[in-house]
């Protein structure tokens, strides 16, 4: 594992009770993507604060997976900046320091290990987070087990800890990964569609999960099934062409004419044509 003496020190302490609280865990500001000279995001501005679960909608191609991309460390903006609890500005770190900070990320297809369990693989995502020594020694601790249990709990697999990840259904998939990404204690957690391709009861299971995982983390939530946000999200994020076009709640953002026009009209209209094929 690469260390960097002195620099993730600074950052954690910036954590530790009794340093300045700062209650916008992220916050990007004028972010600009560009792609060879077309403009992914143009500006994007986007606060989330500790303990929020935030839905981000949008049409195809407004640069939801970009922004996304770019507080990951993935995509490097050409100006802008994203600060983290404040003060890290993470476009000038490289992905991995970024992931180490406290930034998870979970893309839409699961990549899971189909011939180990689903207790290996929080176990290997429970290493990941340790020091090399750590992870040398092959005991799980009392409270590593304590851990364990509790995650499992928490992501509905309790009954299935010892089965092959390769026999999970799609949805369970999905929740071992987000399991897997809570074993490394992110403080923001970004996920692109995760009730993609579930059945209605694992989606409504899923929205549990995230209303759960925000209690204590950050999450923000790259969506496009319209009922799924409704039922969930209390603060949405509206993106058009690169840019923040609206926010608030669900009824706020629908009821935004300039949101309408964009983004609901046109998934009504096609949800009409649809009903009527
Ligand atoms: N690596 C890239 N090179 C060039 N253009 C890109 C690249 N990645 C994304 N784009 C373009 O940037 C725009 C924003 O893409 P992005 O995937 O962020 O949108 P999105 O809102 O997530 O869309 P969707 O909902 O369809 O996933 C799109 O026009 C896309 O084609």
């Amino acid at each position: 594992m690469e260390l960097e003496p002195g620099t993730d020190l600074e950052m954690r302490s910036a954590q530790k009770p009794g340093a300045r609280k700062v209650s916008d865990i992220l916050r990007c500001e004028a972010v600009v993507v560009d792609f060879d000279g077309f403009k992914a995001l143009q500006g994007m501005n986007l606060t989330l604060r500790q303990g929020e679960l935030r839905f981000l909608i949008g049409p195809n191609g407004a640069g939801k997976t970009t922004l996304l991309d770019v507080i990951c460390g993935k995509v490097k903006p050409a100006s802008g900046r994203v600060l983290f609890r404040g003060e890290i500005d993470l476009t000038r770190k490289r992905e991995h320091r970024i992931a180490e900070l406290g930034i998870g990320r979970k893309f839409q297809a699961p990549s899971i290990f189909p011939s180990l369990t689903v207790r290996e693989h929080l176990e290997i995502a429970m290493r990941q987070n340790r020091s090399v020594f750590a992870t040398l020694t092959a005991r799980m601790s009392s409270e590593d087990e304590d851990r364990m249990a509790a995650q499992l709990k928490m992501i509905g697999l309790e009954a299935k800890a010892g089965r092959l990840a390769g026999s999970l259904s799609h949805g369970e998939k999905q929740w071992l990964e987000i399991g897997m990404m809570l074993m490394q204690e992110p403080d923001v957690l970004l996920l692109d569609e995760p009730a993609a391709g579930m059945t209605d009861r694992e989606t409504e299971k899923t929205g549990i999960l995230l209303r759960e995982i925000a209690r204590r983390q950050s999450v923000i939530v790259v969506e496009h099934d319209m009922e799924f946000v409704r039922n969930f999200a209390s603060t949405v994020t509206v993106m058009h062409e690169g840019r923040l076009l609206a926010e608030g709640s669900v009824d706020e953002v629908q009821n935004d004419e300039r949101v309408m026009e964009v983004y609901l009209g046109r998934r009504r209209n096609a949800d009409a044509d649809r009903s009527t094929a």
